[in-house]
Formats: C-alpha cells, structure tokens, sequence
C-alpha cells in the first residue's frame, strides 16, 4: 500500500537517505529499527511530506504522493504521531483532537466515539489542558489526535519513550487493535525490541540511510540484532 523507491534526502550538503527502497503490505504492521542517527525518524518525516526529498518516487495505494503536501497526504490517509508527541499543552484534551477534524474529507464535527473507545482516560480527562497530562496520557492524546482523520496507514515515532511500563502495554495492545481489529497498517520506529516483536510481524532495519534487512519479525535473530542493532 505504500511503495517507495530509491529516495534520496540531504540536510543542506549532508546525504542522509540514499536510494532507500521500501514496500509496506495492506494491513501489515511492520517496526522500523537501527542505531541511532541512521534515518529512521528523517524517513518517516520524508513519508508524511514534512522533509522534501530530493529524487526518488513515493505512492499509496497507487497514488503518486512526492510531491504532494503533507496536508494532502493526511487527507489522503496518512497519520502521523511524533517523536515527542507534540500536543498543544495550552489547549485542552478536546481541543487538541478536534484541532485534526478540520481537515477530515468528511467535515465531521464530533470527535468519532471509536477515539474515547480506545483511550478512555482521554474522555475522562476531556476539558484538562494538555500540558497536564502524563506523558503516557500524552502519547495516547498524540495517537488519538492522528485517528481522528480515519488514516489508512498509522505512522509512530517511538511512542513509548519515556513512558511507564503499564501505560507501553496499554499502548502496545491498541496498537495491535488498530492493525489486526481495525485493519490499519502501521509503521513504528521503536528502540525497544521486546515491544518491537510484540507490536509487529515485521521488520525494516536501517543503517547510513538504507534499509539493509527485512523480514518476518521471528526471522530477527541474534546475528541481525549483534550487527545492526547493538551498540
Ligand atoms: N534538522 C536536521 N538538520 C541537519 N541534520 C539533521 C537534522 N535532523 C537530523 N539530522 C541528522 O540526520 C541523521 C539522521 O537523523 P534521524 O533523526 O533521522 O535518525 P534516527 O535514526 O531517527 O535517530 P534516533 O534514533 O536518534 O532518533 C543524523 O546524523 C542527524 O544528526
């Protein structure tokens, strides 16, 4: 569903994505890995439309998305939850999601019920101020607001760095519902390998800006671990 071929990215002079291939199936829930610095978040800046690229081709589900804006690429069903979660900590809970519908295809209004469903402690927490809320609660209010727009493909920058660990469960377990009950495909960059192999049934591992190994996550052995993961 999404298909990107031989991507190419620089900050200023510096190469940082060379000729990077990559396919990501319908439904497929698939964990992006490496060391740090090796492209992963520049990557997947690159596949929501925040960082150009300089040649190369990206498309989902046939549609030729390079050169399209990242607006664009969220209406057409690209969701994305940032490293860092970046929720408006002045506005409320509810402000904060409703701030996404805007540019829903739909128009719609109401926050879908389906957001309160799957983060209750979002509806319990509605009219507090972003800024007040744990960090766990955060990234839940991050990957709610990325829901609001329906998105076909969920993208997730290591949602669960500096959370608590029943909260990296709870988050975890919605991730698997989103892609196994809901059918949505999705990417995550994640440094946490057992997290990893619970959330998804494959992986991409990068290093020096190109994805050197995929596979099947029970495929992900010591030997892959020992050369492109250890540090
Ligand atoms: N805005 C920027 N300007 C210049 N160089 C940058 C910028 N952002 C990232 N880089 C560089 O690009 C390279 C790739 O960074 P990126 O953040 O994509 O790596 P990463 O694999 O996501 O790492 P991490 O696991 O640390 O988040 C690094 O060398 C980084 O220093």
């Amino acid at each position: 569903m999404l298909n990107i071929q031989g991507i190419n990215q620089y900050y200023n002079q510096s190469h940082i994505l060379w000729d990077l291939d990559l396919e990501l199936k319908e439904g497929s829930c698939s964990c992006l890995l490496g060391r740090n610095g090796v492209g992963k978040t520049t990557l997947l800046k690159c596949i929501t439309g925040l960082l150009p690229v300089r040649d190369g081709q990206m498309s989902l589900k046939g549609q030729d998305i390079t050169r399209m804006s990242t607006e664009n690429r969220a209406r057409s069903g690209i969701g994305y939850v940032p490293q860092g979660r970046e929720i408006f900590p002045l506005l409320t809970v509810e402000e904060n999601l409703k701030i996404s519908l805007g540019a829903r295809p739909d128009k719609a209004r109401q926050i879908p019920p389906q957001i309160y469903e799957l983060f209750p402690v979002l509806k319990e927490m509605k009219h507090r101020r972003g800024g007040d809320l744990s960090g766990g609660q955060q990234q839940q209010l991050a990957i709610g607001r990325a829901l609001v727009l329906d998105p076909k493909l969920l993208i997730l920058d290591e949602p669960t760095e500096g959370i608590q660990p029943n909260i990296v469960r709870d988050i975890g377990e919605v991730i698997r519902k989103l892609n196994s009950e809901l059918g949505l495909t999705v990417l995550l960059v994640e440094q946490k390998l057992p997290f990893a192999r619970r959330a998804a049934e494959h992986f991409f591992i990068m290093e020096r800006g190109r994805v050197v190994a995929n596979g099947e996550m029970t495929a992900l052995d010591d030997e892959l671990i020992q050369r492109y993961l250890t540090v």
